[in-house]
């Protein structure tokens, strides 16, 4: 186990608050007018993915300065105690090892002595042969017909990840197959997917790491009384339903048989767990060959983590950058812009990502945090957010550091599109650093025919500020394995943040209260009598509910 250190009591720390002190009223455009090699010193490159942060509000002492907080906070320890399987998730007593789930040079993973990599392997392979049966129509419908629907029912983990990249990568989206996705306990979502599927043709991927969450049973049943009810015969079931999870015994009390099931591990959280067999609908969409780039593109980006020097690390540059706004600035939030219209869930897939893993306010030593831990995390795709939230970001209270991540070659090269899109990239990233000046104002305005009155009285409003800063993230394409890349930096830059921020990153006992709670208040809700066992306001709602539903 890695050393468990207050942040804050580091010289490193220190230092960077009488550093933010010094730097706070600086401009970005001063940093640039002071240093025609900003761009080159403060932007790195990994394969075909360019990771330029010149555009952060940083000095060569603010990188040294925060490269020294990871340093005191003993990140290499920590790096090497999740690579090499120590249970570096002590409150639930595991390792951290999705890594293992993509670590295409096969060397040994060992927990608790012994190797999951033959493990691994087995399960890949399974799914390998299970989704060429699938795409290729050898694997049949109880009426013998191929599968043309996938439905794969899961929450949290055990569906953004598959939501995510089947978006992201639907450009490799093999024909004659289309995916949905049913997570919300709300009926409508399964209602409305089942109405566009067909039961002779659909198969069933009940993906879920316990296999006892409430939405995904609920709908798992849901799925399973329609197609019973069209199919009859409880022999179908195995041709339509598929299991993946860790709970062998839950999977085999469904009625699916275990044959049919795809496992994994206690040591795969599931919001990391899209490289597991949660993974298999994402073979199933996209081949499992480019199922394979993606783990190839995170296990590229894992070694690029494990060895690189701090300086040059990607997530933990973008990690400490997080940090000097978090902490420093005070910032609330985090954007994730991507300009590409398949990643419109990927900062939804990151929403899990980086709150239910940092979304922590006591420490590793179990004492309440006297510093801010992980931020909010938001965004939608570029250029619509353009024309929905960026005016806040531009000229809000609230300083918003922002990732724009955009592909240069187009999937869908349509006349300028591309290029229109990368303009608006390129020239928000501009926009935000520069902002715009009362003499540029009153340029404009000059020539617009107004009076001197009115020519004050508008040009406090048309001034921005400026100073925003951002990371531009350019790629060359989109493809399986850039994108494999892109989600394991982001992975690792949330790891490199717990670690400085003194906190478990892979547990989420935070969100099992809620879930205990309605439990607790399901069975209150049926019949006629008022509940009172709540609060005033609890009992007012759900007594409020009955009465709607039975008038
Ligand atoms: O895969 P399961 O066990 O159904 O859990 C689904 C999700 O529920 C959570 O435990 C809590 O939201 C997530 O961490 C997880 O991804």
């Amino acid at each position: 186990m890695f050393p468990s250190t207050d942040p804050t009591t580091t010289s490193a720390w220190k230092k960077l608050k009488n550093h933010y002190n010094s730097i706070k009223s600086t401009h970005l455009k001063e940093l640039f007018a002071g240093d025609a090699d900003r761009f080159e010193k403060f932007s790195l490159r990994f394969e075909n993915i360019l990771v330029d942060f010149s555009k952060n509000r940083i000095t060569g002492e603010t990188r040294d300065n925060l490269l020294a907080l990871a340093k005191e906070t003993d990140l290499k320890v920590a790096i090497d105690a999740m690579f090499s399987g120590e249970p570096i998730n002590k409150t639930e007593g595991r390792a951290v090892l999705h890594t293992a789930l993509r670590n295409r040079s096969n060397n040994p993973v060992k927990v608790d002595g012994e190797d999951v990599m033959p493990a691994v392997n087995a399960v890949l392979e399974k799914m390998k042969q299970f989704s060429g049966a699938v795409l290729s129509g050898e694997w049949k419908g109880y009426t013998s017909k191929q599968i043309t629907s996938i439905v794969n029912i899961g929450i949290g983990g055990s569906d953004l990840g598959p939501v995510m990249v089947t978006e992201a990568l639907k450009a490799y989206q093999k024909p004659g197959i289309e995916v949905h996705f049913v997570s919300n306990v709300d009926g409508t979502h399964i209602a409305e997917t089942l109405k566009k599927v067909d039961p002779e043709t659909t198969l069933f991927m009940i993906a879920s790491k316990t296999f006892t969450t409430q939405e995904t049973m609920t709908n798992a049943h849901s799925a399973r009384d329609w197609f019973m009810e069209i199919a009859k015969d409880e022999e179908h079931i195995k041709k339509h339903f598929v299991a993946i999870s860790t709970n062998d015994k839950a999977v085999a009390d469904f009625g699916i048989d275990t044959q049919n099931m795809f496992g994994f591990w206690d040591w795969v959280g599931g919001r990391y767990s899209l490289w597991s067999a949660i993974g298999l609908s994402i073979a199933c969409t996209i081949g499992y060959e480019n199922f394979e780039a993606l783990l190839e593109g995170a296990h590229a980006m894992d070694n690029h983590f494990k060895s690189q020097p701090f300086e040059q690390n990607i997530p933990v540059i973008l990690a400490l950058l997080g940090i000097w706004y978090n902490n420093f600035f005070e910032a609330e939030s985090h954007a994730l812009l991507p300009y590409d219209q398949y990643m419109h869930r990927f900062a939804a897939y990151f929403q899990q990502g980086d709150m239910e893993s940092n979304g922590k306010y006591v420490d590793r030593n179990g004492k309440k945090v006297n510093y801010q831990t992980g931020p909010i995390i938001w965004g939608e795709p570029g250029t619509n957010g353009q024309h929905a939230f960026y005016q806040l970001i531009h000229q809000g209270t609230k300083l918003i550091p922002c990732d724009f991540l955009a592909p240069a070659i187009s999937h869908n090269p349509l006349g300028d599109h591309h290029d229109k899109l990368m303009a608006n990239f390129f020239a928000q990233t501009e926009a935000l650093m520069n902002g715009k000046t009362e003499e540029e104002v009153l340029g404009e305005l000059k020539d617009q025919k107004l009076s001197e009155s009115e020519i004050n009285e508008l040009k406090t409003f048309k001034v921005f500020e400026g100073n925003r800063p951002t990371n531009s993230i350019l790629f060359k394409k989109l493809d399986p394995r850039t994108l494999g890349s892109l989600i394991a930096m982001y992975e690792h830059k949330i790891f490199v943040q717990g670690v400085i921020w003194n906190i478990y990153s892979f547990d989420q006992w935070g969100v099992e209260l809620g879930k205990q709670l309605a439990k607790k208040i399901l069975p209150e809700l049926s019949g006629k009598e008022a509940v009172s066992s709540h609060d005033g306001s609890t009992n007012g709602l759900i007594n409020s509910y009955k009465s709607f539903r039975n008038e």
